[in-house]
């Protein structure tokens, strides 16, 4: 369905000038299949939604996105956020018909969305009045609408119970032939997916088609990360030499001071 040879992404100008650029993935050799379930982890900072976005931009045409920025009209209500996805479908005449008067079959589409995503709101309620919850199971639902075969999410249950998530995500594959997913709960990435991708840094750190990933080995790759990135902290900004015992002693100093902060609080 989709190969990556590769992949290097950047932000910043493209001017050519490497100065101006910030590159978050190197040389990423991934494959996607159809029928895929795939979860990405990582680290935050670790280039997830970056590489999310990417392969949005590749599928675009059968994928649909949902993303952490959801998108939502705060003054519209749970209805038209939800039928928003079905926008490109239709021609926008039909679709600013029912925008003021919506029709019945759309009604009824959106609350059986409604009641698969466990959002027993009135349609009509606008979504400013909803909890971040709430908020994300309309983004879902807006995306679940569009009704791709592939669907792209960006922890799209970061806001949800992870019960809730649980049931959710059984639904959302009930509904698509396959899903790219960034989730950071990692024992639902494990126990719910059939494949699961690691990024740390921008790099492939694990892939489960490769080798066995288990939590054990995902607790490594985090605490690497946390090391990597405490070196980071204590290395010298103008030498770029780290020194491990100034390391030892400004993590010491900075424990002290949380625990002089605590006190004084
Ligand atoms: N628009 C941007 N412009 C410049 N740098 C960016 C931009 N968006 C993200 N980055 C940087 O790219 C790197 C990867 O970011 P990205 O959002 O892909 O990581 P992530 O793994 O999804 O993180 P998180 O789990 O915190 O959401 C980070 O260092 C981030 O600061």
């Amino acid at each position: 369905m989709l190969t990556l040879r590769d992949l290097n992404l950047f932000y910043g100008a493209d001017s050519g000038s490497e100065t101006q650029q910030t590159q978050v993935i190197f040389n990423l050799n991934l494959d996607f299949s159809k029928g895929e379930k795939v979860a990405i982890i990582g680290p935050s900072g670790a280039g997830k939604s970056s590489l999310l976005h990417h392969i949005y931009q590749q599928l675009q045409d059968q994928a649909a996105l949902c993303s952490q920025a959801q998108g939502l009209v705060d003054n519209l209500s749970i209805y038209h956020n939800i039928y928003m996805g079905a926008l490109a479908r239709h021609h926008w005449s039909y679709n600013l018909v029912n925008l003021i008067k919506p029709f019945k079959s759309h009604l009824n589409k959106v609350q059986s969305i409604c009641q698969q995503l466990e959002l027993d709101q009135a349609l009509d309620k606008k979504v400013d009045q909803l909890s971040g919850g709430q908020r994300q199971r309309v983004a879902l639902g807006r995306a679940v609408y569009q009704q791709q075969a592939v669907f792209i999410g960006d922890e799209p249950f970061s806001a949800i119970d992870p019960l809730m998530a649980r049931r959710l995500i059984t639904k959302l594959f009930d509904l698509h032939e396959t899903v790219i997913m960034v989730v950071h709960d990692r024992d639902l990435a494990l126990s719910h997916f059939d494949r699961v991708i690691a990024l740390c840094q921008g790099q492939l750190a694990l892939d489960s088609h490769e080798e066995t990933v288990n939590q054990a080995k995902i607790t490594e790759l985090y605490q690497k990360t946390l090391v990597a990135s405490q070196q980071a902290l204590f290395t010298d900004p103008q030498t770029k030499v780290t020194d491990p015992q100034a390391k030892a002693l400004d993590t010491e100093n900075i424990k002290h001071s949380d625990e002089q902060l605590k006190d004084v609080g």
